[in-house]
């Protein structure tokens, strides 16, 4: 089975991949297989940037294809906050439940029809020595008033769904998995996927 390397820390992010790309017979690792490697200081402006530069640094480390993914979530009400600093918006510790008191608390008073947002995934693919491929994708979405349900991870219990009626979190993975901004990053590495998997970058 093929096998590749996901420039991830995050436990949450790493099931999703195992169960997205498993369907393409694509075996994953993630850097929790990797305790000995460096952490990326995420030094950039864009969800774009930052992916880069993850998978970038962890491809030369490894000296092999990597895929890094940089996400999070952009609340209108609150001008595209905590976008790139989603991770740690409550502080260092990247403190999944304070995160989200805090996006609570800046929210309060704000009617649904203005809580809108939209999650946003970059996906960087970098080979060694060859041009980095970076695609990006979306979901939209409310945010509610209080937290709902027990899947997913980072955000999902207080993102609203409209079109299936649940937050990201009451939804079962299986769901989430067909219509979240990652999934949809990935659809648009679909066509150049066979190339990856072979490290052929500079063709893409
Ligand atoms: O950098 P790595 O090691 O991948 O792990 P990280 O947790 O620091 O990841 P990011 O820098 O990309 O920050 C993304 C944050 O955005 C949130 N996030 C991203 N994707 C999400 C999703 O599918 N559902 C809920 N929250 C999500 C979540 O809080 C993440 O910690
Ligand atoms: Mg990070």
């Amino acid at each position: 089975m093929k096998e590749v390397i996901i420039a991830t820390k995050n436990a949450g992010k790493a099931r999703e991949f195992q169960a997205l790309l498993e369907k393409k017979g694509v075996k994953v690792k993630t850097l929790l297989d990797f305790p000995d490697c460096p952490d990326v200081e995420e030094t950039g402006s864009t969800f774009a940037e930052n992916a880069r530069l993850k998978a970038e640094t962890i491809a030369s480390y490894f000296q092999r294809t990597v895929i890094a993914d940089d996400s999070g979530l952009s609340i209108d009400a609150l001008d595209g906050r905590p976008g790139v600093y989603s991770a740690r918006y409550a502080g260092e510790e990247k403190d999944d439940q304070a995160n989200i008191a805090k996006v609570l608390k800046e929210m309060e008073g704000i009617p649904f029809a203005k809580r809108t947002a939209r999650f946003h995934c970059a996906l960087a693919v970098a080979v060694p020595n060859e041009r980095t491929v970076v695609v990006e994708g979306t979901c939209a979405g409310y945010i509610t008033d209080a937290p709902r349900g027990e899947n997913g991870f980072g955000y999902d219990p207080i993102f609203y769904v409209p079109q299936k009626e649940k937050t990201m979190a009451e939804l079962p993975k299986e769901e989430k998995n067909k219509i979240s901004h990652r999934a949809d990053a990935l659809t648009k590495l679909e066509k150049q996927w066979e190339k990856i998997m072979n490290g052929e970058s500079k063709n893409i």
